[in-house]
């Protein structure tokens, strides 16, 4: 059998919510790394990419780094164009170049929202704003340029890091005493810490299935996010409830439940957009995100 070669992740978007919890993970495990934040390099500058990439041996590229400001992508589109697609294209071209697997991160708001079963891989997608459509361009630019490509779709990112919900909820809970929240937009919410995780063990599958030259490396699109559909209002309230419990919070406010027309913003979000995590979890043997215990340890978190 011929000697193993040691896996190097680069991490694009290190500064990110996900990118933190991934240099968070990588530290923890021990596994051999390169962290590039926006100021390290710009996602599209393919000259530094290729020479950190050739320098210190890296074996995958996650790519962390996105536009996701979802309502101003709508008055900032070809900014949004150029870190969602270019960027994304830039690093498949050096996945491909380079002959290593990119792990691409991207979204629930790929799809119109008007389905009412579970989302899978091959649904039809039909974004409803600025930044879903760039999103799903990126994912297109990828299976243009790269063959060993994990897309991995999430959506409703919170963490202890960045904005999120999460944060803006207990913000806004400490300022006033009654809000509104929108009742009829249904997701997944998912804990960036478990994304982490989930992609550090597929690309340790991939790792080794090719250092073995297994044939039944699994590339392509997968779906992953929590295991509990919810409204962004149903998602508030647990928020609460659990700050409360904690002592985060003195007091819970008054949260109206409010229909999406009483809430307008400039980019219009996707009704339902809950994943199915089944092909994952099948494939590469990795559980959707408990996003309730998350909660928990996020609050934890921020509290210490
Ligand atoms: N947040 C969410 O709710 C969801 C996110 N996703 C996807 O998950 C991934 C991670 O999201 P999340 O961690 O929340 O995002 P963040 O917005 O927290 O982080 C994105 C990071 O990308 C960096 N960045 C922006 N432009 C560039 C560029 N041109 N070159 C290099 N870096 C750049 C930003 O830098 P700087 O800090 O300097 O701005 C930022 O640190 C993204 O692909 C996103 O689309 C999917 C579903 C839900
Ligand atoms: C702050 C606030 C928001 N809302 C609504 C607006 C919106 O419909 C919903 C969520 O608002 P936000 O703007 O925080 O979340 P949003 O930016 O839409 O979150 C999305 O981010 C991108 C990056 C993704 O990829 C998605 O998966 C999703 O997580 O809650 C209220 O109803 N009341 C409020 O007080």
């Amino acid at each position: 059998m011929s000697a193993q070669s040691a896996m190097h992740l680069l991490v694009t978007g290190a500064n990110g919510q996900l990118g933190q919890c991934l240099a968070d993970q990588l530290k923890a495990q021990n596994i051999a790394h390169t962290l590039l934040s926006r100021q390290d390099a710009d996602i599209n500058d393919t000259v530094v990419l290729e020479k950190i990439i050739a320098d210190k041996g890296v074996t995958a590229i996650i790519n962390a780094a996105a536009y996701t400001a979802v309502d101003k992508a709508e008055s900032e589109p070809d900014l949004a164009r150029r870190v969602n697609v270019d960027g994304p294209a830039a690093l498949a071209k050096l996945s491909a170049r380079f002959d290593i697997p990119l792990l691409h991160v991207s979204t629930d708001y790929v799809f119109d929202g008007n389905q009412q079963t579970p989302y899978v891989e091959t649904d039809a997608t039909g974004p409803t704003g600025v930044y879903g459509q760039t999103k799903l361009d990126g994912e297109l630019a990828i299976q243009r340029h790269a063959t060993k490509y994990i897309i991995m779709r999430t959506a409703w990112v919170f963490s202890e890091y960045g904005n999120n919900f999460l944060k803006t909820m207990l913000r806004l809970a400490k300022e006033r005493d009654t809000l509104g929240v929108v009742a009829d937009q249904i997701g997944c919410p998912t804990y960036a810490g478990d994304i982490a995780q989930a992609l550090i063990s597929v690309a340790r599958q991939l790792h080794e299935a090719e250092e073995q030259n297994l044939p039944e490396a699994r590339y392509g699109i997968y779906h992953y996010a929590g295991d509990e559909a919810v409204s962004w209002h149903g998602f508030a309230m647990a928020i609460f409830e659990e700050a409360h419990r904690r002592g985060v919070l003195a007091n819970i406010p008054v949260v109206n439940a409010i229909a999406t027309q009483d809430y307008p913003t400039p980019a219009k979000r996707p009704t339902y957009s809950v994943l199915s995590t089944v092909k994952l979890s099948h494939d590469h043997r990795v559980d959707a995100s408990d996003w309730r215990v998350a909660v928990e340890s996020v609050l934890l978190a921020l509290a210490t």
